[in-house]
């Protein structure tokens, strides 16, 4: 039951404390265990982990880049990974947030310029001029109904940058590094890159980010609105791994539909008509469970003619 209501408001008092304390203490690494990948997928440079709470709760899938001898830079492989891991726990309906990381001291150094060729990344597989893919990326966490939280430590420059800003909260800790590289390394991402990155810090800011291409610490980042909250790493380093934990936690109470929703909301302006589409998708997919959109269906499969009158929501 809740408390009654003090007559000057209380910010505590927005249902956290219904859900149970957090699992496990900072002191030792968080509880995650290997995600159940099928025989037949063979990620090699990401990492897919799970961890639920409690039997009440849904899952957090974790996606780790590990990569970290080059500071977890992305090649075709890794996007291609990134792209499969996304897939599955976005399917999958035990999972209710998703995490996205670097394995080790970095979050990602963007792409990998070893294996950068003439005309771009080099693959056996990909096509002439060869490319990363990234952007088919950036597009599938956009639309992807579950919430997706970076954590982020050590560096997320370049292509790594862009990674964190595309998800939908960031979370971070002291030894966090922020920037754009790429008008220095030749590159550039007038896609999100750009877009997103204007709309999080302002034009001013964005076009400070890209033409001067500095790097940025935990705080300035969070200052400028690129961050949601700086977590002190504490002795053992975990922290703003717990912290992440919180923050999915609390977003798995709420509704998945309204979070759905409102991330297609929320994307919506920035993704013109297929974020529109995006949008309404929703509203289609809920409209089917109402009693006229059954009522459409079983008419057509009894070969009758619909009978909307008998609906009461008809008259909208
Ligand atoms: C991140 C650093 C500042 C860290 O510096 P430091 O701590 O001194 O470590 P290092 O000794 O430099 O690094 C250790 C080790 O890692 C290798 N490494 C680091 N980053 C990369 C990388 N991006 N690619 C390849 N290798 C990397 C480094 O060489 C070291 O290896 P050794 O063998 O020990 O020498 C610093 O490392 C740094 O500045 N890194 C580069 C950051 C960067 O510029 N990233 C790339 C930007 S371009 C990009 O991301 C592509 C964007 C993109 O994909 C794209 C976007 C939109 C449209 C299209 C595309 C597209 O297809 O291109």
């Amino acid at each position: 039951m809740f408390a009654a209501r003090s007559a000057s408001g209380s910010a505590s008092r927005d249902g956290f404390d219904l859900i149970p304390p957090v699992v496990g203490q900072p002191t030792s690494p968080p509880p995650y265990m290997p995600y159940p990948v099928p025989s037949h997928v063979k990620l090699t440079d990401v990492e897919m982990e799970v961890f639920r709470p409690s039997e009440a709760e849904f899952g957090i899938c974790r996606i780790s880049i590990d990569r970290q001898r080059r500071k977890n830079a992305f090649r075709p492989e890794t996007v291609e990974d990134l792209i499969v891991a996304f897939r599955m726990a976005e399917d999958d309906p035990q999972i209710g947030c998703i995490i996205l990381q670097g394995k080790g001291k970095d979050f990602c150094a963007g792409g990998d310029q070893s294996v950068r060729g003439e005309g771009g990344y080099s693959h056996s597989n990909s096509e002439v001029p060869p490319r990363l893919k990234v952007l088919d990326l950036h597009v599938q966490m956009k639309r992807c109904p579950k919430p997706i939280m970076a954590v982020v430590k050590g560096y997320a420059v370049g292509g790594g940058h862009i990674l964190h800003m595309v998800c939908d909260i960031t979370l971070c800790d002291n030894t966090a590094v922020f920037g754009q590289t790429g008008p220095r390394m030749g590159s550039f991402d007038a896609g999100y890159g750009c877009s997103r990155m204007a709309r999080l810090v302002g034009q001013k800011k964005a076009r400070e980010l890209w033409f001067l291409a500095k790097f940025y610490h935990a705080k300035e980042a969070a200052d400028m609105g690129l961050v949601n909250k700086v977590v002190e790493r504490g002795a053992s380093g975990w922290g703003v791994d717990y912290e992440a934990i919180k923050w999915a936690r609390r977003m798995m109470g709420n509704s998945p539909s309204a979070l759905a929703c409102l991330k297609a909301a929320l994307n919506a302006d920035e993704d013109g008509a297929a974020g529109m589409m995006q949008l309404a998708g929703n509203a289609t997919r809920l409209y089917y469970l109402t009693d006229e959109g059954k009522e459409g269906r079983e008419a057509f499969l009894a070969k009758r003619p619909p009978y909307w009158r008998k609906i009461p929501s008809s008259k909208l």
